[in-house]
């Protein structure tokens, strides 16, 4: 192990950081077989093995220690103190030797050593410039990791990915698309889900770890499984929808997280369409101001809240050739039905 990783070694005592976290100080359960493997191996036969650190409770105390660091709020600093959910993550997105992750907020680097140790060059984008500088220290030395201390909403993924693509080529010999990994703060879900959902050229699938906070603790399914005339339905499933297939896969209790917040969270996976697949519309930015136009006028019936592009009595006689209610609001229609009444009133 380099010295640059020394500061990360599972072997002192709890240091002496004091927070209000409600930790409950239970231990990770013991490593099985395979994660003893992970652990201690590296994949590429080119590249130096990776850390064997084991990313608990008294490490993550340790390495944020290491920099004088306590967990920002303002940040959604949460760190995942349970490897096994890491693995389980990883497992998701099938990540396999070779492939290009991108991950968003590697913190102290628990996700990030499991993606590396399971074969994955790991592009991470991390705002706070002294986790991206932890992580640099304890990751560069394994030529599998590049860190941009940057927003990840405000970064260029695309132009990274790809120059980051054509660069790997040599080691990485196939045109496999990349993928996302990543436990992302609540802050920014939508954001990133707005971001990254559209690049199915260049990205196969997203796995996010999601706080879910929004509504109830059931948030995160409804994301993905909307239900019509519910509350929750909203533009953002319909955009889901229309660049993914989403997948609700576990919950995550709140008590594998530094410090604990005060919501559960849970793992969310989206295989990105191709654009070929895209449900057909003439333009998805005239597509999406429709499906907004009609939300944001909730209790308003479809007919009244789009008259800015055609008459009631056009819109009243599209929904019925589509097969709804002429007297219909936003959440009793399905996606399908939005992208049908857009093409026939954009048409009109
Ligand atoms: C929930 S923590 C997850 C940390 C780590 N991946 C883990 O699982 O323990 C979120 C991380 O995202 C970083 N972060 C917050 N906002 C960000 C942003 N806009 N762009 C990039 N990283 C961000 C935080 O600094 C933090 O490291």
């Amino acid at each position: 192990m380099s010295h640059s990783l020394s500061h990360l070694c599972y072997l002192q005592t709890l240091p002496p950081i004091s927070h209000k976290a409600t930790f409950n100080g239970r231990q990770n359960p013991p490593l099985n077989e395979r994660r003893r493997k992970l652990y201690v191996t590296c994949g590429r036969g080119n590249n130096r093995a990776s850390t064997p650190t084991k990313d608990d409770y008294h490490a993550t105390l340790k390495a944020l220690n290491s920099k004088g660091r306590i967990p920002r709020k303002s940040l959604g600093q949460n760190y995942m103190l349970n490897s096994d959910i890491n693995e389980q993550l990883v497992g998701v997105a099938g990540v396999e030797e070779g492939d290009v992750v991108l991950e968003i907020g590697p913190g102290t680097g628990s996700l990030t050593n499991t993606l590396i140790n399971s074969g994955a060059f790991v592009l991470a984008v991390e705002k706070d410039k002294h986790m991206a500088a932890l992580v640099s220290e304890r990751f560069s030395s394994t030529g599998k990791f590049k860190v941009l201390n940057e927003d990840i909403v405000k970064c260029h993924v695309r132009a990274h990915i790809s120059s980051l693509v054509g660069s790997t080529k040599e080691i990485y010999s196939d045109t496999r698309k990349s993928k996302v990994v990543a436990n992302i703060p609540f802050y920014i879900s939508t954001d990133v889900i707005k971001l990254l959902l559209p690049m199915g050229d260049i990205f196969s699938e997203v796995v996010l770890l999601l706080q879910i906070k929004l509504l109830q603790e059931e948030t995160a399914l409804r994301l993905v499984e909307p239900s019509l005339r519910t509350p929750e339905y909203r533009p953002i499933n319909i955009f889901v929808n229309y660049y993914s297939d989403p997948e609700y896969k576990f919950k995550v209790a709140r008590t594998n997280f530094f410090p604990e917040p005060n919501v559960d969270a849970a793992v969310v996976s989206f295989k990105l369409k191709q654009p070929s697949e895209y449900p057909q519309v003439s333009s998805s930015k005239s597509f999406f101001a429709m499906v907004n136009s009609a939300f944001n006028a909730k209790r308003k019936m479809i007919r009244k809240s789009l008259q800015h592009i055609c008459t009631s009595v056009e819109i009243e006689e599209a929904l019925e050739s589509i097969g709804v209610l002429s007297t219909s609001r936003p959440e009793e229609l399905t996606m399908n039905d939005f992208v049908k009444l857009h093409n026939i009133i954009t048409k009109e």
